[in-house]
């Protein structure tokens, strides 16, 4: 299996779903109070019982009764059940800690860096226990005393101070995209496996598993796309991220999937992107049906929603003898695409590669083979992007990409791109629309814990003092002193891909989406200089760049300058940036 990120990842959660509390029946029989307890009583018992013994590691054991009657008394909470089964069975006399069961995991240890204790237990709508039952309890554990879940100290740093004297390297993030089975994943996985992020006996495996499910092809693809799902399937169903350095930048690879159905994530990827790089099978026909399908789509979605800067990736140069004519036949076509689509030439760089063999990504292709190309490597090409400015200074805007249920030390979790401002543990975040607000309690940045987090990084927040069903994807963490407005409708200049007319849309900010209707087209534009070429069209045609206003059915939070996407029936119809 390729690297994870230690913790259980739990996307598009339905809160109402009780899984957690499952086939777990033996945890009860050994004693707890049978008689009038509920269905769900039994199982939440069960459940919390588990949870317990993982808290307490192998270093106390407690019988299940013993804990059983403690998550009775404190209501199946389990932090407090712990801290009176820790102080009623610990050893009286000092001894060395032993080993816990599991070692700790970065976010376990982030967790306490910050100082921070944890709750954990059932849900303030879930049934309560019935009294009678805790009253026999009440008198032997009267006397316990109870930790209470300390505040999180904010060590008041000037984020902005620290993170110019941090020497971090730069960071840059970028978006691949391109048609399916262009060879995405594996140009990805080779750059990371020559650039050693991971390491051989990885691949190895990775090899094997592909191997014995015969796609052998595939091994380096599965670097980048991480999921059994995905696998199982061959493409790419959500943003794989992957992170590698050069001497001078930290990269974010957001890799996007090239399959029609899942474009919403590529446009939640190129919401995040500083550049792109859209991968080009040369391949006898490949380009070409590739232009009849997402390789114009990505290069102009992108486009419409800001990115400036493309690396074009010409892959699978092996299967055309490294031709330095299908390099430049393929180059030309390609160009008079982007300039027509108002990406300035400038911008762009082509670059003849192998992802498969590795040639030309991180090293050279042997000049016998390709004598003709001077130009850079993948990586080269990718170290001499500028990456895009920091606003530091605004207040935070977070978009949320992720919602954690996690485990017990860590109980919330989100994670998401900081578009501008700072944020440092113990910091209050205001989550939009929910108007509900959270406790930074730890951070983690490529799964380390850190003490303070600034715009353009991805962290992943670990939040108390909220409940999970008021996050959700897309949803904007801010700054409770300078709010995001909720807007009900917009004004934004767009790109048309098809004929726009008024008409019913889902509109999509990143991985918010939401259901809405373009009520007028006010004005078509000139592309380059923004001036009004024509006042109320009734009909924008692909290409134009026009001005429209849509009307959203409920409130969202989107500011001026974020970048959206319009589509209908699941095809993209115009992209552009909010205007107001
Ligand atoms: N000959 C050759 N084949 C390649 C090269 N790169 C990738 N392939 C093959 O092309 C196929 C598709 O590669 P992927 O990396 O999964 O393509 P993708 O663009 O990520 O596909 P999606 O995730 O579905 O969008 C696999 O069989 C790869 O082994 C290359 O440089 N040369």
């Amino acid at each position: 299996m390729p690297p994870k990120s230690g913790h259980q990842r739990a996307k598009n959660i339905d809160y109402d779903d009780d899984e957690l509390y499952s086939d777990e029946d033996e945890y009860y029989e050994e004693g707890g109070e049978e008689e009038g307890i509920s269905e769900a009583d039994k199982q939440q018992m069960a459940a919390a019982t588990i949870k317990v013994k993982e808290a307490l590691g192998g270093s106390l054991k407690p019988t299940d009764a013993e804990i059983q009657e403690a998550l009775w008394h404190y209501y199946y909470d389990v932090a407090k059940s712990v801290s009176y089964l820790k102080n009623k069975y610990a050893p009286k006399a000092p001894s060395k800690p032993k080993q816990p069961q599991k070692p700790a995991s970065r976010f376990d240890q982030a967790a306490s860096a910050a100082g921070t204790g944890t709750t954990d237990g059932p849900s303030k709508q879930k049934a309560i226990p019935k009294k009678s039952a805790a009253d026999k309890l009440a008198e032997s554990l009267d006397k316990v005393q109870v930790e209470e879940t300390p505040k999180i100290k904010s060590k008041n740093l000037n984020v902005v101070e620290e993170f110019a004297k941090s020497g971090l390297k730069r960071m840059a993030n970028f978006v691949v995209i391109g048609h399916v089975d262009h060879g995405k994943s594996t140009l990805m996985g080779r750059l990371l496996y020559d650039l050693k992020v991971i390491d051989q006996r990885s691949v190895d495996k990775l090899k094997k598993e592909a191997e014995s499910i015969g796609k052998d092809s595939f091994a380096l693809a599965w670097v980048m796309d991480q999921t059994s799902e995905e696998r199982s399937r061959g493409v790419t169903v959500d943003i794989a991220t992957n992170n590698f350095e050069t001497d001078t930048t930290r990269f974010t690879i957001l890799d996007a999937p090239g399959h029609r159905d899942f474009i919403p994530n590529m446009i939640a990827g190129a919401s995040m992107a500083d550049f792109a790089v859209l991968v080009i099978d040369a391949s006898t026909n490949s380009f070409e049906s590739g232009l009849k399908g997402q390789t114009k789509e990505h290069a102009l979605l992108v486009r419409s929603m800001g990115v400036q800067r493309l690396i074009v990736a010409v892959n699978k140069m092996d299967t055309v003898n490294w031709s330095q004519r299908r390099f430049g036949e393929i180059s030309e076509q390609m160009t008079a695409f982007f300039v027509a689509a108002s990406f300035s030439p400038k911008q762009i760089t082509f670059v003849p590669c192998a992802g498969k063999e590795g040639d030309n990504v991180t090293k050279r292709v042997d000049q016998s083979q390709a004598e003709w190309y001077t130009g850079p490597t993948l990586v080269e090409a990718l170290d001499m992007c500028e990456p895009a400015k920091r606003p530091v200074e605004k207040p935070l805007r977070l978009t949320i990409s992720d919602v954690f249920r996690g485990g017990i030390t860590n109980p919330v979790s989100i994670s998401g791109r900081i578009d501008a401002g700072t944020l440092q543990i113990g910091d209050t975040i205001l989550a939009m629309p929910s108007n509900e607000k959270a406790t930074i309690k730890a951070i983690e940045i490529n799964d380390e814990p850190v003490d303070w987090a600034v715009a353009g990084q991805i962290p992943t927040l670990h939040l108390q003092d909220i409940d999970p069903v008021h996050l959700r994807l897309g949803d904007i963490a801010c700054d409770p002193r300078n709010p995001v407005r909720l807007v009900k409708s917009f004004t934004c200049k767009i790109l048309a891909f098809e004929h726009v007319l008024p008409s019913s849309v889902d509109v999509f900010r990143g991985r918010l989406q939401a259901e809405g209707r373009i009520i007028r087209l006010s004005s078509t534009l000139n592309k380059t200089t923004g001036e009004v070429i024509k006042k109320k069209p009734r009909i924008i045609k692909p290409a134009e760049v026009a001005r429209v206003v849509v009307e959203l059915e409920r409130e969202l939070p989107l500011e001026h300058g974020v970048r959206i996407v319009l589509r209908e029936r699941g095809s993209t119809v115009a992209a552009g940036l909010l205007e107001g």
